[in-house]
C-alpha cells in the first residue's frame, strides 16, 4: 500500500484528535497532534519563567527545549527535555497562553521543521492535525479535511470533558474557545485556515463515528483513484 499523507485542521474542539487518532489507528497510519507541539513550547516557556507575551523573548528561547513527539494512536506521546508532558500541557494556564506563543513566526518556523520531519519519516504514512496543516505545513498532502461545529456544540463537548477536573460552566467554555479561534485566525504567521482544496465537514450534527467513517471514506476513495 502506498504512504498516505492527511491533513485534518479547524478551530479547537470540532473533533480534530478524536477523528485523527481513530483514522489513523483504523489505516495502519502513524499520528501527530501539533497542537501538543506548540503546548509543550508554551509549558516549557511557562516553567522557565520567560514573560510568554513578549514575542521578543520568546523567540530568543524557542530553540532550546528538545520536543519530541510520539506517533502511535493508540499512544499519543510528547516529551520536554525527555520529560514526559502530556499531562502539564493539558492545563487551563497553558490553554490560555498558548496563542500567543504560537503566534510567534520564530516558534512556527521551528516547529514546522519538526512537524515535516516526522511526516517525512513516516513510513506507511501519517495523519497529521492542527490549524496550518493543509495551508502551510504539508500543502501536498493526499488529503486535506477542515472539520467544523457550532461553538455551542464545541463548549458542550469541552464542558463534558472537564467535569470534575478543572470544571467552567458551558458560557465561560463557548467564550474561552471563541476567544483562542480569534487569536489563532488573526496571528499573521500561518494563521488558523481552510486550504482552497480542503473538505469542509461540519460535525456539529454528526456523532463521532460518523466524522471518522467519512474520513475514512476519504482517504479510501483518494487511495483507489491512484
Ligand atoms: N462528532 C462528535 N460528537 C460528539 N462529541 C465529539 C465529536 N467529536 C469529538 N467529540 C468530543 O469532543 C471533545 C473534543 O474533541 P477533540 O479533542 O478531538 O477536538 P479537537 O478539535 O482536537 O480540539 P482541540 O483543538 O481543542 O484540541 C472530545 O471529548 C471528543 O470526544
Ligand atoms: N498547527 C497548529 C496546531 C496548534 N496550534 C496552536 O496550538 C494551540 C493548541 O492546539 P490544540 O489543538 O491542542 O487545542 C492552538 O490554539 C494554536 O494556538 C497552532 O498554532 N498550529
Amino acid at each position: 500500500m502506498e504512504s498516505v499523507i492527511v491533513a485534518i485542521d479547524g478551530p479547537s474542539g470540532t473533533g480534530k484528535s478524536s477523528t485523527s487518532r481513530a483514522v489513523a489507528a483504523e489505516l495502519g497510519l502513524s499520528y501527530l497532534d501539533t497542537g501538543a507541539q506548540y503546548r509543550a513550547i508554551t509549558w516549557w516557556m511557562l516553567t522557565n519563567g520567560i514573560d510568554v507575551d513578549d514575542p521578543g523573548a520568546v523567540a530568543a528561547v524557542c530553540g532550546k527545549p528538545v520536543i519530541e513527539s510520539g506517533t502511535d494512536p493508540l499512544a499519543p506521546a510528547i516529551s520536554v527535555d525527555g520529560a514526559d508532558a502530556a499531562g502539564p500541557i493539558r492545563t487551563r494556564e497553558v490553554t490560555s497562553k498558548v496563542s500567543a506563543v504560537s503566534a510567534v513566526p520564530e516558534v512556527r518556523t521551528r516547529i514546522t521543521e519538526l512537524q515535516r520531519a516526522i511526516a517525512a519519516a513516516a513510513e506507511k504514512g501519517i495523519v497529521v492535525e492542527g490549524r496550518d496543516i493543509g495551508t502551510t505545513v504539508l500543502p501536498g498532502a493526499d488529503v486535506k479535511i477542515f472539520l467544523t461545529a457550532s461553538p455551542e456544540a464545541r463548549a458542550a463537548r469541552r464542558s463534558g470533558e472537564l467535569k470534575g477536573k478543572e470544571a467552567a460552566d458551558l458560557a465561560s467554555t463557548r467564550e474561552a474557545l471563541i476567544r483562542r479561534d480569534a487569536a489563532d485566525s488573526s496571528r499573521k504567521a500561518s494563521p488558523l485556515a481552510k486550504a482552497d482544496d480542503a473538505v469542509e465537514v461540519d460535525t456539529t450534527d454528526l456523532t463521532l463515528q460518523q466524522v471518522i467513517e467519512c474520513v475514512v471514506a476519504l482517504v479510501e476513495e483518494k487511495r483507489a483513484a491512484r
